[in-house]
């Protein structure tokens, strides 16, 4: 691995394992000779300048964009070399929210959350009815969101609705793009909180790109930093704070960085320095 400053812990299960993945159009290569893992349990926040391809690198991981080398394993498996009924269990496992929800608008937000149960699985209405239910309870929206539609909701409900929707099947591992842009701070702060809950009670494993500082400060257990088409650096806030990158230096350290509150300073086991 080239001069990547990496906290690749071999003791911690890897959920998501990426090694040398290229990824690139026409001549314009994104990511050139990527490594990164997301260990179970853990919220991974996932920042970079704006176009350095986070959210191609996002897309990648999910199958959406094709990458012109190395290898990607997600739970363990090269989903490419599964047999098709594998695939089909191996998603399953996997939830995703967009950016800005993506939530279909002909559909209410309980048409929303059943979508993938219709998909994916063959439920009886009433259990699709409790199910959703019970993730509509769980994001913390009120009951009567169920039957409204996505152009009724506010920012927040649409990111609420939109988790639940990325919920439906109960993953191991979720991949949320951006899940705080344009909520008020407020707003950010609970989504955060609800994102730590999860990953608390039901062991979620979490990819959070983010250009949040409070996010990666408040509940992200380790954080990547994109740049130079490849992971310049993850692990704690503090190995944030010791990478000579300009880059990174500016972001962590920056003003913006130091008017947060000491007791915003990250989570699990590590001290800002
Ligand atoms: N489908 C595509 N076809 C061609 N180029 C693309 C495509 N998708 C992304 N790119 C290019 O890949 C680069 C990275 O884009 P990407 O959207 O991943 O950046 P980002 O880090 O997510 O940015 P931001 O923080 O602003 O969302 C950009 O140069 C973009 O123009």
């Amino acid at each position: 691995m080239q001069d990547q400053v990496s906290s690749a812990n071999p003791a911690r299960e890897s959920l998501l394992s990426v090694r040398g993945v290229s990824v690139g159009f026409g001549d314009n290569l994104v990511l050139d000779n990527l490594d990164l893992d997301v260990y179970r349990g853990e919220i991974l926040g996932f920042v970079g300048a704006s176009g350095t391809g986070k959210s191609v690198l996002m897309r990648t991981i999910l199958r959406l964009i094709p990458r012109r080398a190395g290898k990607i394993e997600l739970l363990g498996s090269d989903y490419g070399a599964l047999p098709d009924n594998d695939r089909y269990m191996l998603d399953m496992k996997l939830g995703v929210m967009f950016q800005h929800g993506a939530l279909f608008s002909a559909l209410t937000v309980k048409e929303n959350i059943q979508y993938p149960m219709r998909e994916y699985l063959d439920l009886s209405p009433a259990l699709m009815d409790e199910l959703a239910r019970l993730k509509i309870e769980l994001v913390g929206l009120a009951p009567e969101a169920a039957d409204r539609y996505p152009s009724e909701l506010s920012g927040g409900m649409i990111k609420r609705a939109a988790l639940a929707r990325a919920l439906a099947l109960d993953p191991q591992l979720v991949f949320l793009d951006e899940p705080t842009s344009g909520l008020d701070p407020i707003g950010a702060a609970e989504f955060d909180e609800l994102i730590a809950r999860l990953r608390d009670t039901l062991g979620l494993t979490v990819y959070m790109v983010t250009h949040d500082l409070d996010s990666l400060f408040s509940v992200c257990d380790r954080i990547a930093v994109l740049g130079k088409k490849r992971v310049l650096v993850d692990g704690t806030l503090q190995d944030m704070m010791n990478c000579p990158d300009e880059w990174v230096q500016s972001y962590f350290r920056g003003k913006r960085a130091r008017q947060m509150p000491a007791s915003r300073q990250f989570g699990k086991g590590s001290e800002l320095a």
